[in-house]
């Protein structure tokens, strides 16, 4: 997943990690003029340097005494911005270059800054931890908190509401069925309103499915109202004890008034617990645009992307959550039923910094 982001990351790291380690190995008995060019001479009477702190994270612009007590007494030395400056440009056009919105970026290269300039390196220790730690924190700065959506369900009353809206074409329908199918997995049960009455085939796509995983379809005639397709699957569920509905919405977008009145209205009737945004993760840099463009004239609540496993780039992976401030909770990794995997960020951000730089 995520081959070229990888690739990208992985090489930051490594100019990164030369560029910090070409600073001195050995520290010399007096400071050395090269450490900062920019800061007069010490006075000589020393400035009472504070205590170094043990924080090696010290965010604060270091002056020249601490360094001097940083590098001839701690033996370590403080990296400055100007020390990762072309890291940071490598970084910034390698996240635009795999379609990571520039907000996105933005709050990443401002992140890794932040985290980098000051904290202070132990001479001859490796540096690759503290880039590790300063890139992982600023992507999981991006890519928020996330959901457990099994948590998020017990939390709430039965049948717990769940519509899946979005552009379509994109994989919304399967994707229906693959939530559905991880959710029984889960221990879960679990009804299908065919509510996508108005694309032709949807709701016999939705059915087949269905039938395939054993669930409930509950479904009209095309071009039916699907706020009363979802009544009806809401009234079934709470009478058969079913802990979750899902509902398969049309998502036209060539027709926004119509979407937003037919959401609307199946918000009143059905009240959901959550609306997931499908779109697919191919489409880089549009699926966020998109994204955002949804959040703010129809509303969501959370996020899903498809074909995850034929994007390379993982720019809308890492960019979505942060544009549209909704957490994405699935991604699609495939054709099959199991092809999903909950969005975790921690794990997430694992996999994309694995390896040693
Ligand atoms: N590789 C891959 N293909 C996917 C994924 N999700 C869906 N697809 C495929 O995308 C194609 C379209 O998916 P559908 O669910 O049929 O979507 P649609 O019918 O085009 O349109 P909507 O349901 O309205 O979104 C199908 O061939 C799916 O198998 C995924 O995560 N990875």
């Amino acid at each position: 997943m995520f081959k070229a982001l990888k690739e990208k990351l992985f090489s930051v790291r490594q100019r990164l990690e030369t560029t910090i380690s070409e600073q001195p190995k050995e520290a010399p008995d007096t400071p050395s003029p090269s450490l900062d060019t920019h800061v007069p001479s010490p006075p000589s009477q020393s400035p009472e340097p504070a205590e170094p702190e043990e924080d090696s994270r010290d965010k604060k612009k270091p002056g020249f005494a601490q360094k001097v007590v940083s590098l001839v007494r701690d033996r370590e030395f403080i990296i400055s911005e100007k020390d990762i400056e072309d890291s940071l440009s490598d970084l910034e056009i390698g996240l635009l270059e795999s379609d990571v919105a520039f907000s996105a970026t933005d709050a990443i290269l401002t992140k890794v800054r932040e985290d980098l300039t000051g904290s202070k390196r132990k001479i001859g220790t490796s540096v690759d931890s503290v880039i590790t730690n300063a890139l992982s924190d600023a992507l999981l700065s991006v890519l928020g908190e996330g959901v457990n959506i099994l948590d998020f369900i017990a939390s709430r009353e039965k049948p717990v509401k769940i519509l899946f809206t979005g552009v379509n074409g994109t994989g919304k329908t399967t994707s229906v069925a693959k939530v559905a199918n991880f959710l029984t997995k889960n221990g879960l049960t679990v009804a299908i309103g065919a509510g996508d009455t108005f694309r032709a085939g949807a709701i016999e796509q939705i059915d087949v499915h269905g039938e395939r995983l054993g669930i409930k379809v509950i479904q009209h005639q095309e071009g039916s109202d699907p706020s009363a397709v979802l009544y009806d699957t809401v009234q079934y569920a709470k009478a058969h004890n079913i802990d979750v509905v899902l509902g398969d919405t049309a998502g036209r977008f060539h027709n926004r008034v119509n979407l937003m009145n037919q959401l609307a209205k199946i918000r009143r009737v059905i009240q959901p617990d959550l609306i997931v945004y499908v779109d697919e993760a191919v489409a880089g840099n549009d699926a966020v645009i998109r994204a955002e463009e949804f959040a703010k004239s129809v509303g969501m609540d959370a996020v899903m992307l498809t074909k995850v496993d034929m994007d390379p780039k993982g720019g809308a992976a890492i960019s979505i959550a942060h544009a549209v401030g909704k957490p994405l909770i699935f991604i699609g990794v495939g054709q099959g039923y199991d092809d999903i995997v909950p969005f975790e960020p921690k794990a997430i951000v694992a996999d994309l910094l694995a390896g040693e730089a």
